[in-house]
């Protein structure tokens, strides 16, 4: 069972991230990522996807032709975990390209 991040966890983790806001209805890291065009947006959910599908680790997501929205949260845990830190890291990693 994954376990959920405390409170302080989640304080301590928050700010290595990269422009990630907590939201705390559903306890959850939410990003907007702006690309030139629709293209550039699928390329990056592709690549989002198979990282996902490798770590068994979901988005919720969005996309408006060159946005994508992305929600990370950890189902099983009922809140945010390490998990949704470390998909958020790569999520990162990959709009770098
Ligand atoms: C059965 C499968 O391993 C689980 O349902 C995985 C799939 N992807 C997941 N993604 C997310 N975001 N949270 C989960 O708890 C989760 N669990």
């Amino acid at each position: 069972m994954i376990a959920k991040l405390t409170d302080g966890e989640r304080s301590d983790l928050l700010p290595t991230l990269d422009g990630w806001a907590h939201e705390p209805q559903r306890d959850a890291l939410t990003k907007r990522f702006t690309f030139d065009d629709f293209v550039g947006a699928f390329g990056f959910m592709t690549q989002v996807a198979l990282l996902a599908e490798k770590a068994d680790h979901h988005p919720e997501w969005s996309n408006v032709y060159n946005r994508v929205d992305i929600l990370l949260t950890t189902h099983d845990a009922g809140g945010l975990s390490q998990r949704d830190i470390e998909m958020a890291r790569q999520i990162d990693a990959v709009a770098k390209g």
